[in-house]
């Protein structure tokens, strides 16, 4: 069974097409990379899993339930989480409250340990993701590669099963981009981080840095125009002709 699935997504703004029934599927500790062109629907189709969106048509199914009509939050609960593309911290909050806020969350409370344990994870999402030297500093001071790193934070402290990343590199030096990546395999392996503990978490990354995408990707589906271009792994989607022609241009080089 699929970690995740979704089934005939469809979803319209207006007279726009944004989603035209798109299929996805996600299994248990799997990076599945979605790429496509500008405006071809991805992040609309991570809004639907997410609930901020409703979609018109199809369904989304998470650990074989009919998630479609609940709202953030219980998905939140049952083991989603996300970034997103531009950070919107609690600026003057100090940056482990801004992961408190979501240890604290309905996640979070899940254990009925939430008080004593909350700051401990709190901390150790920060560690997790290289930041803990700035717990108490306000968010305001990070660098923009700071505070994707917090987003990832904030996300890993309600331990989740799919993590949904939406371009997590972008705006990332090198350096950080690398460490980042290494930091994501890690997570997708599981094991215990600190007092942090991940079964192994399965991930879908919408990223336009392709070359540091296709490292960690086991599967690829390339979104275009709202449709299901093409999927498979990583070398076989840089050398299928309607992706070269709909996006890559040439064969990004690894
Ligand atoms: N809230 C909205 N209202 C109206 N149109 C929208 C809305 N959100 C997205 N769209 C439109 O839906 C289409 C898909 O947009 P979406 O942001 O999902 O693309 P994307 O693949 O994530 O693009 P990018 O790589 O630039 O982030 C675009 O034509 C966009 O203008």
């Amino acid at each position: 069974m699929a970690l995740l699935e979704a089934r005939g997504i469809t979803k319209r703004f207006g007279g726009l097409l944004a989603l035209n029934s798109v299929d996805l599927r996600v299994g248990e500790r799997e990076i599945l990379g979605l790429i496509g062109p500008n405006g071809a629907g991805k992040t609309t189709l991570l809004r639907v899993l997410l609930g901020i969106h409703r979609p018109d048509g199809g369904r989304v199914f998470f650990k074989g339930r009919d998630i479609t009509p609940l709202p953030t939050w219980e998905r939140v609960r049952l083991g989603l989480a996300a970034t997103f593309q531009n950070p919107r911290p609690l600026r003057r909050l100090p940056v482990l409250a801004n992961v408190l806020v979501a240890a604290y969350g309905p996640r979070g409370g899940r254990k009925g340990d939430w008080v004593k344990r909350a700051e401990a994870r709190a901390l150790d999402a920060l560690e997790f993701v290289g930041i803990a030297d700035k717990a108490k500093e306000p968010a305001s001071v990070l660098s923009q590669g700071e505070l994707k790193r917090l987003e990832i934070a904030r996300a890993l402290a309600t331990e989740p099963e799919l993590l949904i990343l939406d371009e997590p590199f972008a705006g990332l030096t090198p350096v950080e981009t690398e460490l980042l990546a290494k930091s994501l395999a890690r997570l997708r392996k599981g094991g215990r981080f600190g007092r942090l503990h991940s079964e192994g978490c399965a991930m879908v990354i919408i990223e336009h840095k392709l070359s540091e995408l296709f490292k960690i990707a086991d599967r690829v589906v390339v979104l275009n125009f709202g449709e299901v271009l093409a999927e498979g792994t990583p070398s076989q989607v840089v050398q299928d002709p309607r992706v070269i022609e709909a996006y890559l241009g040439e064969v990004p080089h690894a």
